[in-house]
């Protein structure tokens, strides 16, 4: 299940928003569309909007219609500043446009159009890279996984939220497919809803036993013994390990430390932020009212009510029991096993 799929100049993407009700498509054939579609987290998830940004640069470039190679580098510069714009938590964005910028930087001996072919290539390539990691990341987050384990997921770390698959669904999908009878609880994760939304469809399509649940009965279902491990998503990893992830990840981690469960996270490595020593220095995204207020567009609060919107927060390293990633597992002391996978 792909959240997006590029052909012909035009970015085909799965109008999340709309989900589980609606299975709409919107299709993209400017960058500014591309950017509109990452803000209004028509595509969202860390892996996903990266990719979804650098095909939308590839879209841009092929609209520049210059024949100055210094000109195109402008214009692909200002198209790129209004893509990181668009979200500030997941450094998958970051790191996606940061690695098309240096594509068209390394071609710049070609002609335009072979740059602007040079660009394209590069985005259809980490959108089969994507894919692949998440593979990895399922099969070697299988040895964490005993029969019969109950897994609680928080968010959506999903095929939605990547290029297809998923990084905590990874996990998941690749545990049910192995045979191990697993079953999983998901947070309907307030206010976007992406687990009730989201995860809860995900799973229920490919028929993997999904209940879902309130975020607040999470502490519930560990304390009475249910959960036997919880496996999350991430949107910025820090070379200590803090992790940033959706909103309650935090909340979710205190629980299971406190009764003894183990959290994973799953991660490519395009979610470590090699630049960043720990996750006080993460920039968490404030989003809008209304996303608290309402729900799929029902009024739920008063309209003058004073609302804060923090869509992230951070987990602390000593909450995570080990990072799942495409290279293996990574384990404490994080900050020394981050830095060896450095590139
Ligand atoms: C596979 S990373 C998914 C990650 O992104 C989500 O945030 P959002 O839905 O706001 O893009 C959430 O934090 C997930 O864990």
């Amino acid at each position: 299940m792909r959240p997006l799929e590029y052909k012909d100049g035009a970015l085909k993407l799965i109008d999340q928003t709309k989900l589980p009700t609606q299975k709409i498509y919107v299709e993209c054939t400017t960058y500014m569309e591309v950017a509109e579609a990452i803000k209004n987290m028509i595509v969202r998830g860390a892996p996903a909007i990266g990719v979804t940004a650098a095909y939308g640069i590839a879209i841009g470039a092929q609209s520049i219609k210059t024949q100055s190679k210094s000109e195109f580098m402008q214009n692909i510069e200002e198209i790129c500043n209004i893509l990181r714009s668009t979200r500030p938590t997941a450094v998958n964005l970051f790191w996606a446009v940061d690695r098309i910028y240096k594509t068209a930087l390394s071609h710049m001996e070609k002609s335009l159009d072979e740059i602007k072919q040079a660009i394209l290539n590069e985005a259809i390539m980490m959108d089969s890279e994507d894919v692949e990691a998440n593979k990895a990341i399922g099969k070697n987050g299988l040895s964490l996984i005993k029969d019969n384990f109950t897994i609680l997921t928080h968010c959506n770390a999903g095929a939605l939220a990547t290029c297809d698959y998923g990084t905590a669904l990874g996990v998941i999908r690749a545990a049910h497919d192995a045979g191990k009878n697993i079953n999983v609880y998901a947070d309907e994760t307030r206010p976007y809803l992406q687990g009730a939304r989201l995860t809860a469809w995900e799973l229920t399509q490919d028929g993997i036993p999904v209940t879902l649940i309130c975020d607040n009965m999470a502490g519930h279902f560990m304390k009475s013994g249910v959960i036997d491990c919880v496996i999350v998503g991430a949107d910025r990893i820090a070379i200590n390990g803090d992790t940033a992830n959706k909103i309650g990840t935090y909340s979710v981690a205190v629980l299971a430390h406190e009764n003894k469960i183990p959290l994973y996270v799953a991660a490519p490595l395009s979610t470590i932020d090699f630049l960043t020593e720990s996750g006080d220095s993460i920039p968490i995204e404030e989003r809008v009212s209304s996303e608290v207020t309402h729900i799929m567009g029902v009024q739920i609060a008063p309209s003058e009510i004073k609302v804060a919107n923090p869509s992230f927060d951070v987990t602390p390293n000593k909450y995570i029991s080990a990072i799942i990633t495409e290279k293996g597992i990574i384990y404490p002391p994080f900050k020394d096993n981050i830095i060896a996978l450095a590139p």
